[in-house]
Formats: structure tokens, C-alpha cells, sequence
């Protein structure tokens, strides 16, 4: 298992050992002693795949407390472009974001601590995305952040996504408190 630390704390890429032989390739996606041994002691509860066309947008998501989320996001099929939103008031990277492509070819995954918003793009037609929440969804507790806000000033390297309405009016940073 290989670690990589991100500028933004806590934040991590991890991309798991992979064991190839004429059939194919094993790897373990989670392991909660393997994962614990590098601080992600979460409880995951729900696991979740969404398919994606090509530059499809979906976030910046997150839920606000006492359901916020901590996240393992992957790519089975295809790539993305992965963006996480620091949201945590008092962080002396509050309001940052940092980005990674996570693509099915290289098995990396990112988690997302709580206290970030997140979303990603779909850089191929089909992109199957998973990921691992350590609470459970719960509508009213749903918050984001606009994708395309300047303040954030985040590069998702298309020019028009295909972003769904609800994500289209989401606040910007300035008109948002954050609950974290
Ligand atoms: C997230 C979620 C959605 N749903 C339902 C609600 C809705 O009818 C349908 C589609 O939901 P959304 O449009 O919110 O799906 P989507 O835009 O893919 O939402 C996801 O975006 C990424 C970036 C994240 O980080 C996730 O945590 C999640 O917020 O699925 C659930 O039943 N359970 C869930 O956990």
C-alpha cells in the first residue's frame, strides 16, 4: 500500500498493493486494520457506485453534522478528475481545495476526511465511481458548495460539464457558513 499526503491535513491518496498473474489482479480495496494503521479508524457504513458520461460534474458535496461523512473514493471503470474543498473553519487551509485523478487502470483511491466538500468529473464515458461513507445519507443533512464558484477558483480542466440543477445553485463560499 502506498501513501501519498496531500497539502491539505488529513487528506490522503492510497493506492493498495496489486497482485497480477496470468488470470488478472487481486488487491484488497479496504482493510479496517490496514487502513487504521495510517489514522482512518472510521466506521463505514454505506457503500455507494454512481455511473457517469463523459464531464459529467456532480458536488461539492457534504453533509452537515450529526451525519457528516468521512469518504473513500475510487474509480472502477474509466477516470476523474477528484476535487476536495477544505470547509474546516479554523484550518489554516480553510477554503483550498486539492485535486487527483483517480483512474480504475491505477487503483488509487483518496479519503476524504469530514469537514470537506467533495466532488469530481468524469473524464471518460461510463466512469463507475465508489466509495466508502462512515454515516449514513440523510437528506436533510445535505450541504455543498458551487462548483464553479471564483472565490474557490477550482481548474476541473473541461470547459462545459454537465453539472444536475441542484448542484447549479448551490452557495458560494461567501454566502455559506460552514457547520465543521
Ligand atoms: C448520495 C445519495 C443519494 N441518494 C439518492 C438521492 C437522489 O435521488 C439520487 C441522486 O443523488 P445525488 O444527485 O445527490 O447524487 P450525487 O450528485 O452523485 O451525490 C454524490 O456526489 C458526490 C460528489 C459525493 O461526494 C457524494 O457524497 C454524493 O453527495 O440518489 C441516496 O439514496 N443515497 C445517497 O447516499
Amino acid at each position: 500500500m502506498q501513501i501519498k499526503n496531500y497539502p491539505l491535513a488529513d487528506v490522503v491518496e492510497i493506492t493498495p498493493r496489486v497482485f497480477a498473474d496470468e488470470r488478472g489482479a487481486f488487491l484488497e480495496t479496504f482493510s479496517a486494520k490496514e487502513y487504521a494503521g495510517i489514522g482512518i479508524t472510521h466506521n463505514f457504513m454505506q457503500d455507494n457506485l454512481s455511473v457517469s458520461k463523459k464531464d459529467v460534474l456532480r458536488g461539492l458535496h457534504f453533509q452537515k453534522p450529526p451525519f457528516a461523512q468521512a469518504k473513500i473514493v475510487s474509480v472502477v471503470v474509466g477516470k476523474a478528475q477528484d476535487v476536495v474543498v477544505d470547509i474546516r473553519r479554523g484550518s489554516p487551509t480553510y477554503g483550498q481545495y486539492a485535486t487527483c485523478i483517480l483512474e480504475a487502470e491505477k487503483r488509487n483511491q483518496l479519503f476524504v476526511p469530514v469537514g470537506f466538500a467533495h466532488g469530481f468529473v468524469a473524464l471518460e464515458e461510463g466512469t463507475i465511481f465508489t466509495y466508502k461513507c462512515s454515516n449514513y445519507y440523510n437528506k436533510e443533512s445535505e450541504g455543498g458548495l458551487l462548483w464553479n464558484d471564483p472565490a474557490l477558483g477550482i481548474d476541473w480542466g473541461i470547459e462545459n460539464p454537465l453539472v444536475s440543477e441542484k448542484d447549479e445553485v448551490l452557495p458560494t463560499l461567501a454566502e455559506f457558513e460552514s457547520p465543521f
